[in-house]
């Protein structure tokens, strides 16, 4: 897999502190905000914006405070069952049968429970979940799981149960980049790298909270766009009808458009080039994308930055600059982002 960014050294980053708001960027008056350089994370839901902007917190120290451990975890608990319940529902319609019997009565009690699951699980909960997770056969219907939507972080999450069910669970470093919290409204870091100050802003892209995305177009220095390649099987949550990859294009053609960004350049992530990589062996792109007549890993991922090419458009190409990216990959992402920040500035000189 070729990832296309240069090795340049971790930032220095004095300071950061992070706010949440839901004003424009252009409307900012706080903190001397006109010095900063204002990016904006685009994308369509699950693409990766928010686990790009934590990298950017993680990578450039800036704490996150105890109200939001306590937030991210009533999600990993919520990700955790939503994953077990999406196992269980897949389970019930493949051809696989659980090992243990008593497993089907388990998983039948789970997809029957209606409630949301935002706190600790009961001792039994937590048992019923774990003797699901390990049923052997659950283990065979997981490696199929490119066939069915999963979160990209269920095996990381289950495999941790014993540890994330405890009262004094706190989520590390790597929890925070492999939950999903959904973004709603508009958050936005302000950071430091090179003695430049950035604010970045990170924004719902689920298809209600794109109607809120223009509000934020003014005054943007640079764009970040989000753009899972691994979605071309997958259908959007919010329709159930429509191709996610499509759906993803569409909206990227739609912002390289727009006519108040036709100077403002793109970053483009191809992300989840893990995921890409993995469900290539087990779901042929060619099916989904005839016009892709095969061939290896590398191949399969030009032809997706193709389309994605197709999808910039008429865009002058000192416009956009395009990125093979892992976004929960800290190291990688500290490598793509110091060359991104240090492309901006030059531009901006
Ligand atoms: N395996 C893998 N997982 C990823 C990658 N990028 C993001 N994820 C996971 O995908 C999920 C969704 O990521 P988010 O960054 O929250 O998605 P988002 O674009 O902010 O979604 P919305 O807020 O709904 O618009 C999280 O569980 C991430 O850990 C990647 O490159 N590989
Ligand atoms: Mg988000």
């Amino acid at each position: 897999m070729g990832c296309n960014f240069s090795s340049q050294g971790k930032l220095q980053v004095p300071e950061i502190r992070a706010s949440r708001s839901i004003t424009p960027a252009s409307q900012k008056s706080d903190d001397n905000s006109y010095s900063h350089i204002r990016l904006l994370l685009l994308g369509s839901a699950e693409s990766g914006k928010t686990t790009v902007l934590e990298q950017v917190r993680l990578l450039y120290k800036q704490h996150f405070k105890e109200s939001e451990y306590f937030h991210r975890r009533a999600f990993i608990y919520h990700n955790i069952f939503k994953c077990i319940k999406a196992l269980c529902r897949a389970m019930k319609i493949s051809d696989i049968e659980f090992s243990d019997p008593i497993n089907a009565g388990r998983a039948q009690s789970i997809i029957a429970d209606e409630e949301n699951h935002y706190g600790l699980f009961s001792k039994e909960m937590a048992e019923k979940i774990k003797a699901i997770w390990n049923d052997k056969s659950m283990q065979k219907l997981y490696a199929l799981r490119s066939q069915f939507n999963l979160n990209d972080s269920a095996s990381y999450f289950l495999n941790n149960l014993d540890k994330i069910n405890t009262v004094e669970y706190k989520p590390s470093d790597r929890d925070l980049i492999m939950a999903y919290v959904p973004t709603c409204g508009v958050q936005n870091v302000v950071f430091t790298a090179n003695n430049q100050s950035f604010q970045l802003f990170d924004i719902g892209g689920q298809k209600i909270d794109r109607r809120k995305w223009a509000t934020q177009y003014e005054g943007i220095d640079a764009i970040f766009f989000c753009l899972a390649i691994s979605e071309y099987d997958q259908v959007m949550s919010e329709d159930m009808v429509s191709n996610r990859l499509d759906d993803a294009l569409g909206l990227l053609q739609k912002i390289s458009e727009e006519p108040m960004f036709a100077t403002t350049p793109i970053y483009l992530f191809l992300n989840e080039v893990d995921v890409f990589c993995e469900k290539l062996d087990v779901i042929p792109l060619s099916k989904y994308k005839p016009d892709f007549k095969g061939g290896d890993q590398d191949d399969a991922i030009d032809f997706m930055e193709n389309l994605a090419v197709t999808a910039l458009g008429k865009r002058d190409k000192s416009l956009y600059r395009i990125y093979r990216c892992i976004a929960i990959d800290t190291q990688m992402m500290a490598e793509l982002l110091s060359t991104v920040f240090k492309d901006i500035m030059k531009r901006k000189r």
